[in-house]
């Protein structure tokens, strides 16, 4: 009997059903990156410990990869409070009011619904401080649903990126009044 299990397999339909078993389908696949990437959002501090904070001139605060990404690979959630488009627009009238206080609310939809993350209030999640570029960007977003059905917006490599490079994406809004008052969305 123990010589028999110690055999090795023959090349027929046993050998077929030993690879059959270890081999996983793309709906498999597809699962378990879902389920990193939500207890990645869920794990904050552990998965930014990778993200390095940095001054760059004429930009402020910015964050520098200190680890290789792949592309696709999840890097951090765009963390802050998620609002109604209604108190977004009384938020906007009153930060600009204020010159002291940058710009941090991102609008986004999803499912047909607009939603608004306002990250103005500092916190020590790192999303908040990556910078933007037109003309070269190693992220982008994209809005990931998580268990309680609420949506997330995530920023995920574009490209494969190296350990010392500045993080950054488009942040989306090209219009003539915006880019009028910031050159920098068009030429950075
Ligand atoms: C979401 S914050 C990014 C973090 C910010 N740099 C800080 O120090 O808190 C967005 C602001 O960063 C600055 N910024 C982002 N990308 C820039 C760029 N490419 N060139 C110049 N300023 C930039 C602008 O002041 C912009 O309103």
């Amino acid at each position: 009997m123990v010589e028999k299990i110690l055999q090795k397999p023959s090349r027929g339909i046993e050998s077929f059903c030993y690879r059959r078993s270890t081999r996983k389908t793309a709906a498999t696949l597809q699962k378990e990156r879902e389920k990193e990437i939500l207890w990645l959002i869920e794990h904050p501090l552990e998965n930014e410990k990778d993200l390095i904070i940095e001054e760059f001139p004429g930009k402020g605060r910015g964050i520098r990869a200190a680890k290789n990404y792949s592309k696709n690979d999840f890097v951090c959630e765009y963390k802050g409070e998620i609002i109604s488009m209604k108190l977004a627009h009384k938020r906007e009238n009153e930060y600009a009011r204020d010159p002291s206080i940058g710009s941090y609310m991102y609008f986004f939809v999803y499912k047909g619904r607009h939603y608004c993350v306002d990250a103005t209030d500092d916190s020590s999640y790192k999303g908040r401080l990556i910078n933007h570029s037109y003309l070269n960007p190693n992220l982008r977003t994209q809005v990931v649903q998580d268990c309680k059905g609420n949506p997330r917006l995530c920023l995920f490599a574009l490209r494969s990126i190296k350990p010392d490079e500045e993080l950054l994406y488009d942040y989306g809004d090209h219009s003539a009044e915006s880019v009028a008052g910031n050159p920098w969305i068009l030429n950075s």
